[in-house]
């Protein structure tokens, strides 16, 4: 049975004001059924992972460099996020790979630091809109995952994220029956790469315009195990309903 998990993914969102967000769904959810996840701007996760001692609220980072430790100005290890606090971090967001043409294989190098940290990798996947209109997007995720996943990569250490880039921050979903096909094609990949013990333990995310109004429907899909959330997770209002929307599915 895989345990289910609800992250929120900040962005470049955030100043200390936006901790009060964080206190008030801490304070909602002082323990709970799923896991609960937010990962917040660097520059807040020493303190919102104090905020959110004691409760069922994690903390992660929203990317880290492949390296333990060097010159690379502006970056931060995944030693870092731990020491700040982190449990888990984002990897290969597709705002990661468009923006700073991060690649499946510095993504898995990536994961495979994050795992050396003690962190949780959510390595993401997700194909543009001209992929779909090309009748691709199986290939495409499965080479990404392929690429992006390391050999050693388990179902304690790393969640997939599948968000389809047209979905993110646009208000548009896939269908459900589309949502089904990606994530039972993700699966069956996993298993035949992985076996079936950890090819059936990795937890299997949605993502891209997650709402309170479309998470039941969401959660109910086959191997939808959780969301990862953008928008609807900087108000704890709209968090919490998604968190409760998961407990229910
Ligand atoms: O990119 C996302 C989460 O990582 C999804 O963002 P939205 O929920 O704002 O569409």
């Amino acid at each position: 049975m895989r345990q289910k998990l609800a992250a929120g993914n900040w962005k470049m969102n955030g100043t200390a004001d936006a901790l009060s967000e964080l206190n008030e769904l801490t304070q909602g959810y002082p323990e709970a059924s799923v896991d609960i996840l937010i990962c917040p701007p660097a520059t807040l996760i020493d303190r919102a992972s104090e905020a959110a001692a004691g409760s069922a609220v994690a903390i992660g980072g929203q990317d880290c460099h492949a390296n333990v430790t060097g010159a690379h100005t502006g970056d931060i290890s995944a030693e870092m996020l731990r020491d700040a606090g982190a449990n888990y971090v984002i990897i290969g967001h597709s705002e990661r790979r468009d923006d700073h043409g991060e690649t499946s294989e510095l993504i898995a190098a990536k994961a495979t630091a994050a795992y050396n940290a003690g962190l949780i990798a959510v390595v993401c996947c997700g194909e543009h809109l001209s992929t779909r209109e090309d009748g691709k997007t199986l290939e495409h995720i499965g080479t990404q995952i392929a690429e992006s996943l390391p050999d050693t990569a388990n179902a304690d250490t790393t969640v997939i994220a599948y968000e389809p880039v047209w979905a993110i921050g646009t208000g548009l979903t896939p269908t459900l029956e589309q949502i089904a096909e990606v994530h039972d094609f993700i699966r069956a990949e996993l298993v035949k790469r992985f076996g079936e013990k950890i090819g059936n333990g990795i937890r299997l995310l949605y993502g891209g315009s997650v709402k309170p109004a479309n998470a039941a429907e969401i959660f109910a899909t086959s191997n939808v195990d959780g969301a990862l959330v953008g928008g609807a997770s900087l108000k704890a209002a709209d968090f919490s309903a998604i968190i409760d929307a998961l407990v229910a599915a």
